[in-house]
This record gives structure tokens, C-alpha cells and sequence, in this order.
């Protein structure tokens, strides 16, 4: 089988995260879910939660469906790589995505969610997508939509085309050859960490030479902006007039009328350029002439991560065979 869904920009004015319409039990309910390939847990609103915790999101009530079942004694609790979080029980239930139906996927039903989750009522929960050595459901961890999904899908890949202030699609099973141009270029994934770890091959600022360096790093759907080494992100940033590294705002910002350089990143021999707007996330604060940049130094972080920043520059194949691969092509 395959699947095919949107993935919605929450925000119109700033690429901050995307969702996707996924059906959960009988009668269908239907919540937005952000798919995360860096994290491994299926998770949502729910009719657990204090009300105090919820403000617009739409929730899952397994007790409404007539196909959900309680993972007795189980339980989960995640945090993220921005300090959010979220804990609770566990079920499994029927869960379709884009025509895709998974029968006893785990639905983890929060029962307390951090407050950035309460406050961004575009998101009902997460779908992960990472390897599910890194599903936190405890005594017994369970296995994300994709692993469940895998032995019914056409070929064992999921997709992401996600786009630039406006609606792209996940696909499940198979790849759409009209959704990029020109080949694929594959490289080794690393899927001891849990996450798509991959090595890029270097990286040009602006018109300027590329600097081959094996870079290795995460393909993340679930984070906003792109996390590199500090020498890289100073090498780009010099090239910003007025930017500076805020320690009160997190990170590098700069007069938003600034001209930002355009950011190359290689994968193998191929090469993806990401627009200089996609560079410009978004003002620091609502109407400030302050603007936080897409690429920030990974320092802090521990990882490198390609988040949807670099992920809309391409379309990108999340090949989940024996061993996983990960395909970047131009689009
Ligand atoms: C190491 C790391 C990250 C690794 O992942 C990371 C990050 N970057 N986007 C997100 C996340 C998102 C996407 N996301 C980003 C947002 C930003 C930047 N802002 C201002 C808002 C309001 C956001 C929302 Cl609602 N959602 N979501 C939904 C979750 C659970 C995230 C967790 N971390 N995260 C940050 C900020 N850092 C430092």
C-alpha cells in the first residue's frame, strides 16, 4: 500500500512547523499532528489532559472509539530539544494517514503536556518517524507508524517535500517521481543514535567557494532551523551586515532588512542551495526590525541538524530497507 498527505505550514507568515491531518479509532477523529523524523513516539491531546492544558487543539478520546484498546501499566514521557515536553498512558487503535491505515498503532495519550505545547493550538500532538529504539513507552516500547506500516507499504521509504511558506506532502510507499528533478543522490544512514544521522560533504556561503568537510548531522523534520558547527555559521554570518550572536535572543540575529548570502550544503557529489529567504526565519519579536537566522551554531546542541530550513530545499527520501538509506534530490 501507499499514502499520501499534506503537511500544512501552522503559521502564515513563518515557516515554524507543519502538520498533517491523521485519523485515529472508529468513528475516525481527526487531529493535525507535526511528524517528527527526529523523535520515535506517536503522541496527542487527549481526553486525559486538565482542561487547564488544552486551548483550541483538537483531542483524542479513546473511550469514543469502539477500536481502542489500553496498554495496561504501560506509560511514556518525552522531552524535546527545545525544553518542551509531554507524559501520559498508552492505547493502540486503528490510525490512517493520507490512506494509509495502520490496525494497533500505540497512540500515547498525554496527560500532561509542557506550556509551548498549550500555547501553539495548531499542533494536536506528534507522529515520530525516527527509529524506534528511541520510543519512550515503558515497561515495553513500541514501534512508529513507519515500522508498523513498513511490511504493507509498496517500498519500504516514507517522503518529505516540505515547501517554503506554503502546503507539502509526506508520502508513504513509494516515490513520486514528479515532485523533484534531475537524480537522487543516496547516502549511508547511521540509525545507531535512533536518528536519520547522514554526512554531508561540505558546505558554500553565498557565490563563494565550497569548503569540502564531512559534516555529520540529522535530517529532522520536527526541528524548525538548521544547527551546524560554529565555524561554519560564523563563516556565514560574516557575510550578514549588522548580525550579531544574541545571548538574550538564543542565537544569531540581524537587521531584517539585511541581504542574507544564500547557505550550499553537499550531500555526496550533489549540491542544494538553500534560498536566502528561507535564511530569514522570522523577527525576533512580533514586528521587531530584529530577525533570528534559519541557520544556528549547533554548539549547545550536541547534534548537527537539518531541520525543515534545509529540508524544503529538497525532496528527501527517508529509505527505511535493510540497511536505511537517506536520498537527496533537487526539486
Ligand atoms: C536542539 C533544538 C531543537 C531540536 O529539535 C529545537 C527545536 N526546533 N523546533 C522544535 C520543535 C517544534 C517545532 N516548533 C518550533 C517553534 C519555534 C522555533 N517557535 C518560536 C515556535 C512557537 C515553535 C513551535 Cl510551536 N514548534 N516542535 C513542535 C517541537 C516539539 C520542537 C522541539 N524542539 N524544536 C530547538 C529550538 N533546539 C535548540
Amino acid at each position: 500500500g501507499t499514502g499520501s498527505a499534506a503537511a500544512v505550514p501552522i503559521n502564515a507568515d513563518f515557516d515554524i512547523a507543519y502538520v498533517t491531518p491523521v485519523t485515529l479509532g472508529t468513528p475516525p477523529q481527526t487531529l493535525q499532528l507535526d511528524f517528527d523524523s527526529g523523535s520515535s513516539d506517536l503522541w496527542v491531546f487527549s481526553s486525559h489532559l486538565p482542561t487547564s492544558q488544552i486551548r483550541g487543539q483538537q483531542i483524542y478520546a479513546p473511550n469514543k472509539s469502539s477500536t481502542a484498546k489500553l496498554l495496561d501499566g504501560h506509560s511514556w514521557s518525552i522531552t524535546y530539544g527545545d525544553g518542551s515536553g509531554s507524559r501520559g498512558n498508552v492505547y493502540t487503535d486503528n490510525v490512517t494517514v493520507g490512506g494509509l491505515t495502520v490496525g494497533s498503532q500505540a497512540i500515547e495519550c498525554a496527560q500532561q503536556v509542557s506550556s509551548s505545547f498549550t500555547t501553539e493550538d495548531h499542533i494536536d500532538g506528534l507522529v515520530g518517524l525516527g527509529f524506534s529504539t528511541l520510543n519512550t513507552v515503558s515497561p515495553k516500547s513500541q514501534l512508529t507508524f513507519f515500522d508498523n506500516a513498513k511490511s504493507n507499504l509498496d517500498s519500504p521509504v516514507f517522503t518529505a517535500d516540505l515547501k517554503y511558506k506554503q502546503a507539502g506532502t509526506y508520502d508513504f510507499g513509494f516515490i513520486d517521481e514528479a515532485k523533484y528533478t534531475g537524480e537522487i543522490t543516496y547516502v549511508p544512514v547511521n540509525s545507531d543514535p535512533g536518528y536519520w544521522t547522514f554526512p554531508s560533504s561540505g558546505y558554500a556561503v553565498g557565490s563563494g567557494n565550497f569548503t569540502a568537510s564531512s559534516i555529520s548531522g540529522i535530517a529532522d523534520t520536527g526541528t524548525s532551523l538548521v544547527y551546524l558547527p560554529t565555524a561554519i555559521v560564523t563563516a556565514y554570518y560574516r557575510q550578514v551586515q549588522g548580525a550579531t550572536n544574541s545571548r538574550s535572543y538564543g542565537g544569531y540575529v540581524f537587521p531584517c532588512a539585511s541581504t542574507l548570502p544564500t547557505f550550499t550544503f553537499g550531500v555526496g557529489a550533489a549540491r542544494f542551495t538553500i534560498p536566502a529567504a528561507y535564511l530569514n526565519y522570522a523577527p525576533v519579536t512580533p514586528g521587531s526590525a530584529t530577525c533570528f537566522g534559519g541557520l544556528q551554531s549547533s554548539s549547545g546542541v550536541g547534534i548537527n541538524i537539518w531541520g525543515d530550513v534545509a529540508l524544503k530545499a529538497a525532496f528527501v527520501v527517508f529509505n527505511g530497507g535493510n540497511p536505511p538509506t537517506i536520498g537527496w534530490a533537487a526539486k
